[in-house]
């Protein structure tokens, strides 16, 4: 009977359990570079069977909040080098979760104060996060966006696949690709969003083909088994609707068959919020969706996430309905999570208020179990 605690190989990457760390977005890296703070936070964590870093900007054009990191300059990628290190030196395994925001920006985060981009000029109703002129958070409006002209298209999966190199070469394991929670790649797959007349429109074949010609060129670049991909096929984060998840995401994953990846990264439900959230008038069947992708000839490991805890997880992976389950806000508070899973420990509570901005309070400062016993 397969245990959370089992060990596993996913594609290319050998784990040493079932229990991944969720991207988690923490406004912590200015200027979008990973510094010495960010370093500790995930070096802390680094017991974890796998890091997935939190969402990372391929491009400027890409950033959509204050202070998330980037893949782009070469000040973010040695900022990277030190984390991957540090991480790996602690016999950890790490990917990082690259990342188009699409509409979910702010004109002032934009290059030259420019619109963001977006399969339609459809305004997210969202907010995204900034610092103030005096250095204090704030969340404000998502702004309105444009169109991407189809001439722009290749040139941001040219960007994709220039970002998932540049990973590879600061010492990531290998990289998840995002495609959920309402960001670009989920803006041209959710019909919500996506009102284009051209091959990147309508029927779900052309409103999936960003997302495959993506998969192509990253998979191209650093191989298959160090690609992984996040997908969310209810969540109404960011504004993101589809009146028909289940064909449309079957055809995602049929999709993705093709292609031997790493691992599928399931959000199941509302991003952070219930399990069982539905659009549309039925609720979403994730073990067809699984099969689907299994009788097309899908080989990666299932990852699921969103609200498990440790009797769910546990039961989960012991009864074969997902392969590694992936925990955010537990990761939070608990930098050992793994062993309080495994000795069925009491958990800290993460503080909502330093979840985002800030310094090691709330993010670096939790204690962990040896450091707690009195
Ligand atoms: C990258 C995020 C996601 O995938 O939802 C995110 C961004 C800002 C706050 C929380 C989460």
């Amino acid at each position: 009977m397969t245990s959370l605690f089992d060990p596993i190989k996913i594609g290319d990457i050998e784990l040493a359990n079932r229990i991944v760390m969720a991207p988690l977005t923490r406004n912590r890296s200015p200027g979008a570079v990973p510094n010495t703070l960010n370093v500790t936070y995930y070096e802390q964590r680094a017991s974890a069977g796998l890091l997935i870093t939190e969402a990372t900007a391929i491009t400027h054009q890409g950033q959509g909040y204050a202070d998330v990191p980037g893949l782009y300059t070469q000040e973010a990628l040695d900022g990277w080098k030190q984390v991957t290190n540090a991480v790996h030196k602690a016999g950890g395994k790490i990917v990082v979760q690259m990342w188009h925001v699409g509409r979910i920006s702010h004109t002032s985060l934009q290059p030259n104060g420019g619109k963001p981009v977006s399969a339609s000029a459809i305004q997210a109703k969202s907010k995204t996060y900034l610092i103030n002129a005096d250095g204090t958070g704030t969340f404000a409006e998502t702004s309105e966006p444009r169109a991407l002209e189809l001439s722009e298209i290749p040139g941001i999966i040219e960007d994709y696949r220039k970002a998932a190199r540049a990973a590879i070469d600061a010492g990531f394991d290998g990289v998840e690709i995002h495609a959920a929670n309402g960001y670009l790649i989920d803006q041209f797959l959710r019909s919500g969003s996506n009102v284009r007349t051209d091959e990147y429109g309508g029927p779900i074949e052309n409103r999936a083909r960003f997302l495959f010609q993506v998969v192509d060129a990253i998979t191209r670049e650093i191989g298959e088994g160090r690609t992984g991909i996040r997908i969310s096929p209810v969540t109404p984060a960011n504004d993101s609707s589809d009146p028909d998840a289940q064909a449309l995401f079957t055809y995602v994953v049929e999709g993705l068959a093709k292609y031997k990846l790493s691992y599928i990264h399931i959000i199941e439900g509302a991003t952070g919020g219930p399990r069982d959230f539905q659009q549309g008038d039925t609720p979403f069947d994730y073990k067809a969706l699984r099969q689907a992708y299994e009788k097309a000839g899908g080989k990666a490991a299932w990852m699921t996430n969103n609200g498990y805890d440790r009797d769910l997880a546990i039961e989960t992976v012991r009864d074969g309905k997902t392969d590694l389950v992936a925990f955010g806000k537990p990761f939070i508070s608990n930098p050992d999570l793994v062993e309080r899973l495994k000795d069925n420990a009491p958990l800290n509570t993460p503080d909502q208020a330093t979840f985002y901005g800030g310094g090691a309070k709330g993010y670096t400062d939790y204690p962990a179990l040896e450091q707690q016993v009195a």
